[in-house]
């Protein structure tokens, strides 16, 4: 039986930045990934609805970021009906046996973890790799949830052996840095989902398009 080893990285994206393609091919790399799959967000559950564009927009720009890269955006969250991402991880788990699984995210959302719902059993529910960002790391190291979860890190080093660590576990990973933000992108180009609204206009492979991850 081959198992597969797959990073989730969730997110709004809105829209879907070159931020989130490097931090990703970087993720893949250290943690010695099969793929990574974006689980784009129906809607985070601490952030406002106003300003975010739909579903279907964010989720073909972000097939379009990710096109000939080891990264599958999906929309799993909405198929599974889950906002809160332990609920989602809890039915990731049970849904694919034959992988394993590690969350990961920017070094912004590790700062705001403990507001997260039971985010101590989303650390116990598979390992945490923490991504280096810009202006978020020292605060990142701060961070509420770090009084708990600093007693559960792992070196850098030993960051391809992920998939046999007991939880929880953490990795910081550090790597050239990119300043990208959708905030930023958004502020230039409000009407980026314009050109997304009709997602069979979007240029993906076809592939790419319509594929779930295979259970
Ligand atoms: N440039 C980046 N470096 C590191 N991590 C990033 C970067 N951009 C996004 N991420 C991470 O990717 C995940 C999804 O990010 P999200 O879609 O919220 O993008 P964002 O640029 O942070 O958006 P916004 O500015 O609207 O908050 C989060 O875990 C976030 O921390
Ligand atoms: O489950 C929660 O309580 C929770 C609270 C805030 C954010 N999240 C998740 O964190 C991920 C990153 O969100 P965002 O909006 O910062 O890109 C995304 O998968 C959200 O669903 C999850």
């Amino acid at each position: 039986m081959t198992i597969r080893r797959i990073g989730l990285l969730g997110g709004s994206f809105n829209p879907a930045h070159r931020g989130h393609r490097h931090v990703t091919l970087e993720a893949i790399r250290l943690l010695g990934l099969d793929e990574a799959w974006w689980l784009v967000s129906p809607g985070n559950p601490l952030k406002p609805r106003a300003g975010m564009a739909p579903l279907a927009a964010r989720l073909a720009a972000a097939r379009a970021m990710a096109r000939r890269a080891p990264i599958r955006a999906t929309d799993l969250e909405a198929r599974l009906r889950t906002r809160y991402t332990v609920d989602t991880l809890r039915r990731i788990v049970r849904r694919y046996p034959r992988h394993r699984f590690i969350w990961i995210m920017g070094a912004d959302n590790l700062a705001q973890f403990h507001q997260w719902r039971q985010w101590r059993t989303i650390a116990r529910t598979m390992p945490i790799a923490v991504l280096t960002r810009p202006g978020y790391d020292d605060d990142a190291l701060a961070a509420p949830a770090m009084g708990w979860l600093r007693r559960y890190r792992r070196p850098a080093r030993q960051a391809t052996n992920w998939a046999e660590w007991s939880v929880p576990a953490l990795v910081l990973l550090r790597f050239r840095p990119d300043r990208t933000s959708a905030t930023q992108l958004r502020a230039v180009d409000p009407d980026w989902h314009v050109r997304f609204a009709d997602p069979i206009s979007v240029t993906t492979t076809p592939a790419a398009s319509t594929r779930q991850p295979q259970e």
